[in-house]
Parts: structure tokens; C-alpha cells; sequence
């Protein structure tokens, strides 16, 4: 980097399969859904972020609402990049100056994105004429943004949960040793609940509605010492066609949510029990570091900590570690080279 580097303007993008953060500053200018609506007739956008999330399962037939990534990669191209753009136009709006000088990027990626990925995320920022485009694997700048030195010569593991994957990484000298990304995530646990509600209360419910109710009465385990009140659901009766209302437990949607929580423990002990002995022992003293929205789910931490014996720290600010992370990767270049995954100049 040149001496004159602190005059470019950064931007840091966490480009989730749920929400899309982008920093510039240092401070978080851009937290919207993923989403984005468009008129299939016309292919304009009708709207972005936000107000598309406010628009789910309720439009007609012309207008197409749309998650550009899966599983935390892009799984529409075209819709990504319109996504993006419209995202750095409201930055611009809100700080002209972003594109009026040459910026620096960096962008977060799930650990297990293949190369045609990378490309494809590369190719959308070399579009939005960014000067420079740095990667970076998410749970390193999620360990980063939750204040883990991750540079030092010690393991340390992070799981983070987002909507589209978890990701699990076993991380010692700025490197990821060990890891896996399981598409088992946020959204997994929304379909697992429908799936439940429509076999065992034959009510049909939407996604928004799945949400709702993971994040107002989810639970992982099955006793909790402030539990939530039972909340009131809405839907569709599969047997009457009717619209109707049943009340729901915590403990049912522990009890929907169990097999997908099994599946990340399983997981995290198979992580566990492929690293070096040496880093089996610090990770015996440092534990597990949980971030990522999925962390939110009431319980996890300590389901988490008895299926692997070890301390779970649940991060502060689990929604925004990703870019806080880079954000600081993207500031102190010199010191994090090495947790960089490649380099690109235009
Ligand atoms: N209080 C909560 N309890 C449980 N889950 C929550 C809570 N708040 C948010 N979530 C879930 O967190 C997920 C989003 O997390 P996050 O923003 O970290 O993921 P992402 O970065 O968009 O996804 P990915 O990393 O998979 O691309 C969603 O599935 C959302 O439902």
C-alpha cells in the first residue's frame, strides 16, 4: 500500500445470504435483508433491501421477489449485482465522496466457496469500480471483529450461524487449519418450523411467520429458565382451508429445530477431532466462539457447550462481526495480509 493509502475511501461488504452489511468509515452505513424485488415484465427493480423484505409473500403474480444468494454464495448473478449496486447508489447518497475517489473493498466469503464463486463475487465488484477487491473468509473476520487475535500461534474456534451456512473454523497464525461450512443454518431452522407446524398442528404458515416465531419463542433446548409465553401463530388450516390461529410452545419448536442442531454438532465435533493435539489444547482453554444471527437462538451456547465439553462464548454483536472484521482487516492491511484470501487489482 502507498503512504497516501489513508486518503482512499474503504468499504467493507458482508454479502449474507440474510443480510447485507456494508461499512464505510468505519461505521456500518448499509444493514438490509438480502433481498430484492423486481417487475418480471419490465426487469426493473421495485425494491431493495428493506422494503422488499416488507413485501415478501404478499405480491402479485408480475413481481418477483428475490434472494440473490444461497447457502452464502451467489445463486443469481444478475440480481446480485443489481442488489449491490442499488446498496452502494444509497451509500453514495449518503456520502458523495465514495464514488468520487477510487475505493477499496473487501468482501467477506463462506470458507467452502470454490473458485467460479470467488469469481463470480470479484467479477460484481470489479463493476462497481472498486481501485482494489480483497476476500476474506468469514469466520476469520468474524473471529477478528469479536476481538480474537487471530494471529497469534494458538488455535481458536469460531462457529459462526448465518442464514445460509455455519461455518466452522479451527484458526491459528491468520490461517484457517481446520474447518467446515454446512449449509445448515437460520433458514434451515425457518423450514424446519413450517415443516413441523404443517405435520403435527396442519397449519400452513409462510416464512415471515417462521421467523417471527424463531426469533420470539426459538429455543434450543428444552428447559429454559425464563421461558417465552406461549405465542399465538397464524396460517392457513390444511384441512379446512380456512385462515386460523393456534398457540405455540417453546419447547415445540425446540423439538422442530433438534435434528438440524444435531446435525452442526456433529459437525463441530468431527472439526474438533480432525486438528493437531497442540491446538486441541488451547482450544481445551479458549473454547468455542459463537457468532453469527443463528447464535441468537436461545439455549445454543449451552446445548453447544454439553455436546462438546467445552466453555462457548456467545459474541456481542453477533449480527455485525463479519464486517466489523473486515472492516478492520481493510484498515490495517499491513498487519493482516496473511488472512487475506487473494488479491485483486484492476
Ligand atoms: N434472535 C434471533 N434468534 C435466532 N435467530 C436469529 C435471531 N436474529 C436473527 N436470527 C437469524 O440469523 C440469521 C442471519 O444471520 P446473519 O446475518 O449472521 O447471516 P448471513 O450473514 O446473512 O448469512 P450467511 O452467513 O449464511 O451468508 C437469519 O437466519 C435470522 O433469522
Amino acid at each position: 500500500m502507498g503512504f497516501l493509502d489513508f486518503l482512499t475511501d474503504k468499504i467493507a461488504i458482508d454479502l449474507g445470504t440474510s443480510n447485507t452489511l456494508i461499512t464505510h468509515k468505519g461505521k456500518i452505513a448499509i444493514n438490509n435483508p438480502s433481498i430484492i424485488t423486481i417487475n418480471q415484465i419490465t426487469g426493473k427493480i421495485i425494491a431493495v433491501g428493506r422494503e422488499a423484505g416488507m413485501m415478501r409473500g404478499k405480491i402479485n403474480k408480475n413481481i418477483k421477489t428475490i434472494y440473490p444468494f444461497k447457502n452464502g454464495v451467489i445463486s443469481n448473478f444478475d440480481a446480485s449485482e443489481k442488489m449491490l449496486k442499488a446498496f452502494i447508489k444509497k451509500l453514495s447518497s449518503i456520502n458523495a465522496s465514495v464514488f468520487s475517489t477510487s475505493y477499496n473493498m473487501i468482501i467477506s466469503i463462506p470458507c467452502g466457496s470454490t473458485e467460479v464463486e470467488m469469481r463470480a463475487v470479484k467479477e460484481s465488484a470489479k463493476r462497481l469500480n472498486a481501485k482494489n477487491v480483497f476476500l476474506i473468509h468469514e469466520p476469520i473476520a468474524a473471529a477478528i471483529g469479536g476481538g480474537i487475535d487471530v494471529l497469534e500461534p494458538k488455535g481458536n474456534m469460531v462457529v459462526d450461524i448465518g442464514g445460509g451456512t455455519t461455518e466452522i473454523a479451527v484458526i491459528s497464525l491468520g490461517k484457517i487449519i481446520s474447518g467446515q461450512s454446512v449449509k445448515i443454518a437460520g433458514n434451515t431452522f425457518n423450514e424446519d418450523i413450517i415443516q413441523y407446524i404443517r405435520e403435527s398442528r396442519n397449519l400452513h404458515i409462510g416464512e415471515h411467520m417462521a421467523e417471527r416465531i424463531k426469533i420470539q419463542i426459538g429455543a434450543a433446548v428444552d428447559y429454559l429458565e425464563v421461558p417465552p409465553k406461549n405465542m399465538a401463530v397464524e396460517g392457513r388450516d390444511l384441512l379446512t382451508g380456512k385462515p386460523k390461529q393456534i398457540s405455540l410452545s417453546y419447547t415445540e419448536v425446540e423439538k422442530s429445530l433438534d435434528k438440524s442442531i444435531a446435525q452442526i454438532e456433529n459437525s463441530i465435533l468431527e472439526t474438533l477431532s480432525e486438528i493437531p493435539p497442540e491446538i486441541s489444547a488451547d482450544i481445551y482453554n479458549t473454547g468455542i466462539y459463537l457468532t453469527g444471527g443463528g447464535s441468537m437462538l436461545r439455549g445454543l451456547d449451552e446445548r453447544l457447550s454439553r455436546a462438546t465439553d467445552l466453555p462457548v462464548h456467545l459474541g456481542d454483536k453477533p449480527l455485525k462481526s463479519v464486517v466489523k472484521g473486515s472492516d478492520i482487516v481493510l484498515k490495517n492491511l499491513d498487519k493482516y495480509s496473511v488472512v487475506l484470501v487473494e488479491k485483486m487489482r484492476r
